[in-house]
């Protein structure tokens, strides 16, 4: 009986597995832990319904399994000696019923542990979802998103194994195992007592196994992690793996993982393949015992020959959910590890300032009309990884670093951009200009000083009113699979014909034009097939369709050609027409015609003010301009002055 199941007989969880061997991915986690069923129930309490009937099916199907030694005891010992057909008749035509009740139960256990166990799996998935979308970018800064993935699928998965086939079968095996023990005892104790006696070793070689493949599950888990990070690495790096011809090593090295992985399965069947014979054997001696015994109580006459064939049928029934249980007991502990793992993610604050703000579109319309002034006062900041704390993870004040541990990526950064007024950032590569944007844009918050919007802190501004007056031109412009107008309008109620005049204001039509669909035109994953010139045509057509009031250019700075670099700079001059901009300037244009050019040197502003002055100045901004405009020749160049950005 067992080999035919054995490939079903895996452990649940390194199916999946993450793209980073973390020590949280590979712990095995213990069976049971009554904090994370209880959080676990409350998602099936909606299903309770469900729950119930399925209970109920279980329980007829345990009942089944009695019916049929039953009324095999009933059809030996009162139908046959009275030598009437009929009654014999009518016991087989009570096991045809009682075997039509056994299909229905098992098939509506089988559908309803299914339909709980995907909706559980859909409510969960939809709620981590809604977490990951909350999350500060912090967060995302610490966290490889193979590992969310693997949240949201693998784990989840893993839970839908504990309601398929683990907690609702394990209630039906215990409850069979309860009935089919009582119903022996009723019967005949001293039978009963004669099949149980190898139950102690039963439980000993299901202890072993346990402990056995417990382990081994935790090196399988390990592997699979191992091998998914090398792949999804090895696939997103194809391109340096082919230009450097390390294909042979990859694949040398990919064996070896692969070799892991094998061996460490093929460990664990092994566990299984002598754990079902061994209960196999138990089973037997079980019955060995049990015919012995008849012997001894049959000449006795205390034992009639249908309880002995009820009893064979009874021993066989009574072990088998034993064996199961230890299964359950694999898919249990995958389960809860996992559920820990979950937890753990939608327990990670969200990013404060998320909620809606109901009179949103009267608040930007406010902002609009004003106009936008910003103003940073006395910025310090430091990314968590150089020892800053994120608001996310700060508990009490004491939580706040100090000076002395912490790399400041600003320090003591003060400016302010007048309404329509436009600043422009420059430094060397790391000088934390990107930064300054990513604390205007609320990614982060500093630790130190104050950033207001017309006067207003904006930690107390709500954060779409926040980002709905901004507009945001990122260097590496991200978008996303889907047609051209999905993409620029991302979700806004935005018509088609404001869409296609910013379109039109940037250039971005002429591109649109040429695509083989236009408006309609399909991009691919992350927005593939086209140029990154032609990206960044549409990245400001997006930024301009919202009409923001705050402008925000981390200008690209790799090359296009040069009509597309022509219409580039004739779009951003549009752009920034009437609107407050503050931009990371890496063209010259942008750079002489700003209001104002801060220049930033590791974290802290080293020279401010307007082109000329600057440049009559003598200073870093006035080497670091002639460096851009080519008029600096290598000899004169600084070491510390190589690019700006
Ligand atoms: N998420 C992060 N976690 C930790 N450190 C970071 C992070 N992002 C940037 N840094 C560090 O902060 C410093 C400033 O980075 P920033 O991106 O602001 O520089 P930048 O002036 O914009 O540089 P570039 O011109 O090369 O884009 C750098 O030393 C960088 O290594």
């Amino acid at each position: 009986m067992w080999p035919t199941r054995f490939p079903g007989r895996m452990p649940p969880g390194p199916r999946g597995g993450s793209t980073g061997a973390h020590a949280d991915d590979e712990s095995a986690g213990s069976a049971y832990d009554a904090r994370l069923v209880r959080r676990l129930l409350a998602y099936v309490r909606p299903y309770r319904v469900l729950v119930a009937a399925a209970l109920g099916c279980i329980a007829i199907t345990a009942g089944m399994q009695l019916a049929g030694p039953l009324l095999t005891r009933w059809v030996i010992d009162t139908a046959f000696p009275t030598r009437d057909v009929g009654l014999v008749v009518q016991a087989a035509m009570a096991f045809a019923g009682l075997l039509v009740v056994q299909f229905a139960s098992s098939y509506g256990e089988t559908v309803l542990t299914a339909v709980i166990g995907q909706r559980v799996m859909r409510d969960l998935r939809q709620e981590l979802f809604t977490r990951l979308q909350q999350l500060p970018i912090s967060y995302f800064d610490r966290t490889p998103v193979g590992r969310l993935v693997t949240r949201v699928t693998s784990d989840v998965e893993a839970l839908n194994e504990l309601f398929t086939a683990g907690v609702v079968a394990g209630i039906g095996d215990l409850f069979t195992l309860g009935t089919i023990g009582v119903v022996m005892l009723f019967i005949d104790w001293q039978l009963a007592l004669a099949a149980f006696v190898v139950i102690p070793l039963v439980l000993l070689v299901s202890r072993v196994f346990q402990n056995k493949v417990r382990s081994s599950y935790r090196v399988i888990r390990t592997r699979v992690a191992q091998l998914n990070a090398y792949l999804g690495e090895r696939l997103s790096g194809i391109r340096i793996v082919q230009l450097f011809g390390r294909e042979a090593g990859e694949i040398a090295r990919f064996e070896t993982l692969n070799q892991g992985h094998l061996d460490a399965q093929l460990k664990s069947i092994t566990y299984y393949a002598l754990y079902f014979p061994a209960i196999e054997f138990l089973t037997t001696l079980a019955l060995a015992s049990l015919l012995v015994t008849s012997g001894v109580l049959v000449e006795r006459e205390a034992l009639t020959v249908g309880t002995v064939a009820a009893f064979l049928q009874l021993v066989r029934r009574f072990f088998q959910p034993l064996q199961d249980l230890s299964e359950k007991y694999n898919i249990l502990q995958a389960a809860m590890a996992a559920s820990e793992r979950i937890f753990g993610l939608l327990d990670t604050p969200p990013a404060p300032g998320l909620t809606p703000t109901p009179d949103l579109a009267q608040r930007v319309a406010r902002v609009r009309a004003e106009g936008i002034t910003i103003t940073f006062e006395n910025v310090w900041f430091a990314y968590e990884s150089g020892g800053g704390i994120s608001e996310d993870r700060v508990q009490q004040p004491t939580d706040l670093p100090s000076d002395t541990e912490v790399r400041w990526v600003l320090k003591d950064v003060s400016f302010t951009v007048a309404p329509g007024h436009s600043l422009a950032l420059v430094g060397h590569t790391g000088a934390g200009k990107t930064t300054i944007v990513n604390l205007l844009l609320r990614f982060h918050d500093p630790q130190r000083g104050r950033i207001l919007m017309n006067g207003e802190d904006i930690r107390d501004i709500p954060v779409d009113v926040l980002r709905s007056v901004m507009g945001y031109v990122q260097q590496d412009i991200f978008l996303f699979a889907g047609d051209i107008a999905a993409n620029l309008r991302l979700g806004s109620p935005i018509d088609d014909v404001a869409l296609h005049a910013a379109a039109a204001r940037v250039g971005a039509d002429r591109v649109i034009d040429r695509l083989p669909g236009g408006w309609a035109h399909e991009l691919g994953e992350r927005g593939g097939g086209i140029s990154v010139g032609e990206r960044q045509l549409l990245a400001f057509a997006r930024a301009i369709a919202s009409d923001p009031s705050l402008l925000i250019l981390d200008e690209a700075t790799s090359a296009v050609d040069s009509t597309i670099e022509a219409q580039i700079q004739q779009a951003v001059s549009t752009l920034m027409q009437g609107r407050t901009t503050v931009a990371i300037a890496h063209r010259l244009s942008t750079i002489v015609d700003a209001d104002e050019i801060l220049v930033l040197h590791h974290g802290e502003v080293v020279e401010r003010g307007a082109h000329r002055a600057l440049v009559a100045a003598g200073g870093m901004y006035e080497r670091l301009f002639r460096l851009q405009a080519g008029t600096i020749v290598p000899s004169e160049r600084l070491p510390s002055a190589a690019a700006s950005g």
